[in-house]
């Protein structure tokens, strides 16, 4: 499945590690003190070793970045702790060890998930029913009684169906959940930039003006558009192939992003124009982007294995200053590009020029 979507188990399954980490820490913090106290030092030993174990899993989840490598180690604390809870402390005796037990079994299959945990289910039910029937060494003075015996082994068995069906049944809505909203994202990323170049298209552009507009209650900030056009791009595409062509457009849409801030808009405008939305920008600092634009592109050839080629562009740029409304400052920008393109090309007008 998706990487992301790993990332994002891997993120859930931290939480789980966590949780568990903490409940464990907590529970057997006040068995140890509860042992100490009733001068159990065995008991307390083992309860002990937990904390010990717990507190490590926390210190080691906090420092590790990718909690991928650890997916097994939580799970391996559950079974020691769950091993020490079963066999170390058999002399309970009311057998309540066999029930704190049953703590670590939804530890597991939520740490390992519902594959993983199949067959450490199955060691660890093995084991257990094992232990429930040896015959314990005297020394150990282990007494379980019947009834102790059937009730863990429903009980252990139910849980089991339970938490694990539960996170089959998890696993499945999250993938599903995260499937769909992958594929809605994927659909509105493709509806708002353009196949080829990947910038933002027609639509997108006016999405992230929408979005910009709602953002400061109608009114951009101070901003500027500049829009290019490729020089004579209809002879790239008859000298050198339509291929080529798109490799021109694709290097001309990578210089546009290199030279503008991460937070300006770049739009393929059509076939071989594009316009840059500048917002919260000076005058002056407009003007040095498009000038840089301009140059980067004249002095940046485009090659493939057979040929190389510089191409330039004409720019016309409009600024807020001149019109709050967008739709006339682009028009006010295409003008001035027209302007550049007849007045001899590869240059750029800031202004529209004297009508006589
Ligand atoms: N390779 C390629 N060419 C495209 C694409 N979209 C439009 N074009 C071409 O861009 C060219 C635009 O040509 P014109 O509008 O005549 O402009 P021009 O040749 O750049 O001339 P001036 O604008 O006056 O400098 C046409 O040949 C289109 O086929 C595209 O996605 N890929």
């Amino acid at each position: 499945m998706d990487k992301t979507y790993h990332k994002f188990e891997r993120k859930f399954k931290r939480e789980i590690y966590r949780l568990s980490f903490i409940i464990g820490a907590v529970l057997c913090s006040i068995y140890l003190y509860r042992t100490y106290m009733r001068g159990d030092y065995l008991d307390a030993t083992a309860n002990l070793i937990a904390v010990t174990f717990s507190i490590s899993g926390l210190v080691f989840l906090h420092f590790s970045k990718n909690v991928g490598r650890i997916h097994f180690i939580p799970a391996v604390i559950c079974t020691v702790l769950f091993i020490g809870s079963f066999a170390g402390v058999p002399s309970n005796p009311d057998s309540s060890n066999l029930f704190w037990c049953l703590i670590f079994l939804p530890c597991i299959v939520l740490t390992l998930g519902h594959i993983r945990s199949v067959p450490y289910l199955i060691a660890i039910q093995v084991i257990s029913y094992y232990w429930l029937f040896i015959d314990y060494p005297d020394w150990m003075n282990v007494n379980y009684s019947q009834h102790a015996r059937q009730t863990y082994i429903v009980s252990s068995n139910l849980l089991i169906m339970m938490v694990w069906l539960s996170e089959y049944m998890r696993f499945k809505l999250a993938s599903g959940l995260y499937r769909e909203s992958l594929e809605k994202s994927r659909m509105h990323y493709l509806s708002n930039h353009d196949e080829l170049t990947s910038l933002y298209n027609r639509r997108g552009f006016k999405e992230k003006i929408a979005a910009m507009q709602s953002h400061n209650k109608r009114q951009i900030d101070q901003h500027a558009i500049i829009l290019i056009d490729i020089d004579d791009f209809k002879l790239v595409n008859d000298n050198y192939g339509h291929r080529f062509g798109d490799l021109v457009l694709k290097n001309i849409a990578r210089l546009q992003l290199a030279t503008v801030r991460s937070t300006d808009c770049v739009v393929r405008w059509g076939g071989e124009e594009f316009l840059i939305l500048l917002s919260n920008i000076q005058a002056d600092q407009v003007k040095k982007i498009a000038e840089n634009i301009r140059k980067n592109i004249e002095k940046t050839p485009v090659a493939n294995n057979k040929h190389s080629i510089n191409v330039t562009v004409s720019i016309g740029v409009a600024f807020s200053e001149e019109t709050e409304n967008i739709e006339t400052l682009i028009d006010l920008a295409d003008q001035r590009l027209y302007a550049a393109k007849s007045g001899g090309k590869n240059c750029i007008l800031f202004a529209s020029p004297l009508t006589h």
